[in-house]
C-alpha cells in the first residue's frame, strides 16, 4: 500500500511538471505540499532504514531510465545542426526591439525569464546523467579520493556530504563535486562536438588579446555604490560554487594550471589553446611577448555523449566547501579533530590564522629557503591574494567560534558532532549574506523578487524544490559570474585602529599572503569595507589585464580578460546574442541594436572586430552592458546570475530556510540565522574592529553610518542548547 502511495506521488508530480510546461507566469511553481520527498521518510520514523535506503535506490534508478529515455528524445531535436538552423530562423523571424536603455529591456522580462528557467529543467536531464560506466568509476575509486561515493546516501542524515553528493535524493549526483557542468544552451564547438567555437561562417573569432586590449582597456572609474568588500565576497562566494577542472583526476586540479607551457614550440599536448598576442599589442610588444599560456580545460568523463562539457571540481551548492573542502581527504587535511574545530595557527599577536600549508614544497606559493609559509584550506586559491586570503581567515575563525560556543553550551557532543553542527551554521550564514546581502545588491529588485531569492524574515519558510537541478551552469561560470573581474581595484588598502592607510598593490603581490603573520587581518578588513570597488563597465584594471599572476622576477603577466574569452570559446558557449534574446526577449539582428544596451564605443569596437552579430562573446559583451536600474550587472548577466542563484537556493535539500528536510533547522534557530549580517560576522571574529557599517557592500554613508559592534545583532545561540 505504501509503495501505491509513493506512485501516486510520483504520477502526480509528472503532470505538474507537464502543466508547468505549459505556464509560462509563475516563475518558480511550488509543488503540490504532498510530493516533498523528505517528508516521505519523515513521516515514517519508525520505518525499516534497510527498506528506506533500498526504495532510494529503486527511485534514483527509476529517474535515470526516465531521464535517459527523455534525453534521447532531446538530442534529436536538437543536433547540434538543426538547432543552429532553428536558431537563425528565428533571430530573423522576431522583431527588433525599440527601446532606448536597459531599463526597458526588462519589461517584458518576468515571462520570458520563467519560460527560460522551464526549458532549462528538461535541458538539464541532457546533460546531467549519471553514467556509470565502470571503467571511469573504477578509476575515480582507484584515485581513493572519493571515498565517499561508494557508499549508499542516508536520506535522514542531518548534514550534507563533503561532496555534496545525496543532496538529490532522486539524482544522487546533482550538484556535487567532479561532475559535469549544466548548460543553459548547447554547446557550440566548431565541429560540433568538440573544438573551440569559431565564428559562424567558420572562421576565426577576432583574437581575445586584442579584444581586450581594445575593448576592456585599463581605466580606474571607482563606484560610488559598492565597496571593495563586495567584490571580496563575489570571489569568495564564486570559489564556493565552481572551479572548472582542467585536469580529469581530482588530486591535479591544485596544479593543472600551470604544469603545461602551451607557448612553448616543443609541447605537444593536444589540450594546449595558446592566446597568440599580436604584434601591434602596445603592451606586450615591448616585451617580445607573443603569446599567453592557456590550456583547455578537461573533459567530463560522466558526459552521456561525445559532446565535450566540462567539470565542476567544487560542489554547485553554498556549502562553505572553500572552507571545508569538496572531497573527504580535503576536508580531513583541515580539520583538527577536537573540540570540533578547523585547524589554524597563530599570527605575531597570537591570533588564528589559517594553518600551513600541507604541501609547501609544491604549493608554488610557499618559500620554504626563507621559512615562509602559504596557508591551507579547502581550496586551492586561497592564497591568491590578501583580501581573499582574510576572507578565508574570517570563516575559519567563525567556524572556530560557533564551535567552542556550541560546546558550551552541549559539553557532551562529541568532536564530529561540534564539527557538522558548526558547519551546518555557518553555511546558513554564508546563504543568509548571499541571499539576504549580495545578491539584492548584485541583481536590483526586478530580478531579485521574480527569481524568489529573498530570503524571507521571521517566520517564514522556503520548500525544497526536488525538481531543481543546482548543478553550475557552464554559463554562469565561464561567463556570467566573471563580471566580478570587472570590480577588482588595483590596490589593497590597509586601514589600521587609528585609520591611518597604507596599501599593497594587487599586482605585485599574487600568492603573497605572508603580511598575516605580522597581524594585519583586522587591516585587511577594514580597507575592504571602507574602499570602494571599481565600478562595473567593460574596463579592467592592468593588475589583471597585463600583471596577472606576475611573478616577482618578470616585468608582466597575464591577461583574465583575454582568457575569460578564450575559456568561453574553449566551452563552446554560444554567443552573446543567443542568451540577450533567452533572457529578455528583444532580437540583437544588427550591430546597431547593441547601442540600446552597452556604449556605442563597445558596439563600434564590436562591430569592427566581428563578422557577424551572432558570433560576440558572451563575457565582452556582457560586462559592457549597461547596468539594470538599481543593479550592478546588466540584464543578461543578470537573468543568468539569478537563474543560477534560484537553482541553488530552490534545488538544495539543505538550503537554512527549509522546513520538512533532514536538515532542517528549527523555526527559531532559523530565525536567528535570517538576521545574521557580514557586518555582524566581521565583528565577532576581529579583535581590533569595534565598530563597522551595518551594510559593509555599501560605502559608508549618513544612511549607511559607522555604527559600534556591540550594536550589531548576534544570533541567540542558546537555541542551539540540545534540550531547549
Ligand atoms: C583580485 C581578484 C581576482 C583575481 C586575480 C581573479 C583571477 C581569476 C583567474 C586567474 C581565474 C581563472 C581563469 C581561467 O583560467 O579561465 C578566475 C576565474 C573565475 N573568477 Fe576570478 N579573480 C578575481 C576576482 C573575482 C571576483 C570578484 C569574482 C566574482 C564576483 C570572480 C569570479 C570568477 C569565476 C566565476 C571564475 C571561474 C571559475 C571556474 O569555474 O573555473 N573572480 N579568476
Ligand atoms: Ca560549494
Amino acid at each position: 500500500k505504501e509503495s501505491e502511495h509513493k506512485r501516486r506521488h510520483f504520477k502526480d508530480n509528472d503532470m505538474q511538471l507537464k502543466n508547468d510546461e505549459n505556464n509560462g507566469e509563475d516563475l518558480i511553481k511550488p509543488l503540490d505540499e504532498s510530493w516533498k520527498f523528505d517528508r516521505l521518510f519523515l513521516d515514517d520514523e519508525d520505518g525499516d532504514m534497510f527498506k528506506k535506503l533500498e526504495e532510494v535506490k529503486k527511485i534514483a534508478k527509476k529517474s535515470r531510465r526516465k531521464a535517459s529515455k527523455h534525453s534521447n528524445k532531446k538530442e534529436n531535436r536538437s543536433s547540434p545542426t538543426k538547432k543552429h538552423h532553428r536558431d537563425r530562423r528565428s533571430i530573423k523571424k522576431e522583431k527588433h526591439f525599440n527601446t532606448n536603455d536597459a531599463t526597458h529591456v526588462i519589461n517584458d522580462k518576468t515571462a520570458n525569464l520563467a519560460k527560460s528557467l522551464l526549458q532549462e529543467i528538461n535541458r538539464a536531464e541532457t546533460f546531467q546523467q549519471v553514467d556509470e560506466r565502470e571503467d571511469i568509476l573504477n578509476e575515480l575509486r582507484r584515485q581513493e579520493l572519493i571515498t565517499t561515493r561508494t557508499e549508499p546516501c542516508n536520506p535522514l542524515k542531518k548534514y550534507r556530504e563533503i561532496d555534496g553528493r545525496c543532496n538529490n535524493l532522486l539524482n544522487l549526483e546533482w550538484g556535487a563535486a567532479f561532475t559535469c557542468m549544466n548548460r543553459l544552451k548547447y554547446p557550440d564547438y566548431a565541429d560540433e562536438l568538440s573544438t573551440p567555437r569559431k565564428a559562424s561562417s567558420g572562421n576565426e573569432l577576432p583574437n581575445p588579446r586584442l579584444m581586450s586590449s581594445e575593448i576592456h582597456k585599463e581605466a580606474n572609474v571607482p563606484s560610488a555604490k559598492y565597496t571593495s568588500m563586495f567584490m571580496q565576497w563575489g570571489q569568495f562566494l564564486s570559489q564556493d560554487l565552481t572551479q572548472t577542472s582542467k585536469t580529469t583526476y581530482p588530486e591535479e586540479t591544485v596544479l593543472g594550471d600551470s604544469t603545461f607551457d602551451c607557448c612553448n614550440p616543443q609541447e605537444t599536448d593536444s589540450e594546449c589553446f595558446p592566446i597568440s598576442i599580436p604584434q601591434s599589442d602596445s603592451f606586450y610588444a615591448t616585451f617580445s611577448q607573443t603569446c599567453l599560456n592557456f590550456r583547455r580545460s578537461a573533459k567530463c568523463l560522466k558526459a552521456n555523449n561525445d559532446v565535450r562539457q566540462q567539470i565542476n571540481s567544487v560542489t554547485s551548492f553554498i556549502d562553505g566547501s572553500q572552507i571545508y573542502g569538496s572531497l573527504l581527504n580535503t576536508s580531513y587535511n583541515v580539520r583538527r579533530f577536537q573540540h570540533g574545530l578547523l585547524k589554524t595557527q597563530m599570527d605575531i599577536e597570537g591570533r588564528p590564522l589559517l594553518p600551513r600549508s600541507n604541501d609547501a614544497a609544491n604549493d608554488k606559493c610557499s618559500d620554504i629557503a626563507n621559512e615562509k609559509y602559504c596557508f591551507q584550506s579547502g581550496f586551492s586559491k586561497v592564497n591568491q591574494h590578501l583580501g581573499l586570503t582574510s576572507m578565508y581567515t574570517l570563516w575559519v575563525r567563525e567556524h572556530n567560534r560557533i564551535a567552542a560556543i556550541l560546546r558550551q553550551l552541549n559539553p557532551i557532543w562529541d568532536d564530529e558532532q561540534l564539527y557538522q553542527e558548526a558547519r551546518r551554521i555557518v553555511i546558513a550564514e554564508m546563504q543568509a549574506i548571499t541571499y539576504n546581502e549580495y545578491l539584492r545588491i548584485l541583481l536590483g529588485h526586478e530580478l531579485y523578487h521574480s527569481f524568489k531569492l529573498n530570503t524571507r524574515k521571521r517566520g517564514h519558510h522556503t520548500d525544497y524544490q526536488v525538481d531543481k537541478d543546482p548543478s553550475i551552469l557552464n554559463e554562469f561560470a565561464t561567463a556570467a559570474l566573471r563580471y566580478g573581474h570587472s570590480l577588482v581595484q588595483r590596490e589593497l588598502l590597509l586601514v589600521d585602529a587609528n585609520l591611518n592607510v597604507s596599501s599593497v598593490r594587487l599586482k605585485n603581490n599574487y600568492f603573497n599572503p605572508f603580511k598575516l603573520y605580522e597581524g594585519v587581518f583586522d587591516s585587511v578588513l577594514r580597507g575592504l569595507a571602507l574602499q570602494p570597488s571599481q565600478s562595473f563597465d567593460q574596463y579592467f584594471v592592468e593588475d589583471v589585464t597585463r600583471y596577472l599572476y606576475k611573478n616577482p622576477v618578470e616585468p608582466h603577466g597575464s591577461d583574465l580578460v583575454a582568457i575569460n574569452i578564450q575559456r568561453g570559446r574553449d566551452h563552446g558557449i554560444k554567443g552573446y546574442s543567443s542568451y540577450a534574446q533567452m533572457c529578455n526577449g528583444p532580437l540583437l539582428s544588427s550591430f546597431d541594436d547593441f547601442d540600446k544596451i552597452m556604449p556605442i564605443t563597445v558596439r563600434k569596437k564590436l562591430q569592427d572586430l566581428f563578422e557577424s552579430v551572432e558570433d560576440v562573446d558572451l563575457f565582452s559583451a556582457g560586462v559592457s552592458e549597461y547596468p539594470l536600474p538599481g543593479a550592478v550587472v546588466g540584464p543578461t548577466f543578470g537573468c543568468i546570475i539569478a537563474n543560477q542563484f534560484a537553482r541553488i537556493k530552490h534545488g538544495d535539500r539543505f538550503y537554512f530556510e527549509n522546513i520538512m528536510t533532514a536538515g532542517s533547522f528549527t523555526k527559531d534557530q532559523r530565525e536567528e540565522l535570517q538576521e545574521v549580517t557580514l557586518a555582524g560576522i566581521i565583528c565577532a571574529n576581529s579583535y581590533g574592529i569595534d565598530r563597522i557599517q551595518r551594510k559593509v557592500f555599501q560605502p559608508v554613508d549618513e544612511k549607511n553610518p559607522v555604527v559600534y559592534c556591540d550594536t550589531i545583532k548576534q544570533p541567540d545561540w542558546d537555541e542551539w542548547k540540545q534540550d531547549h
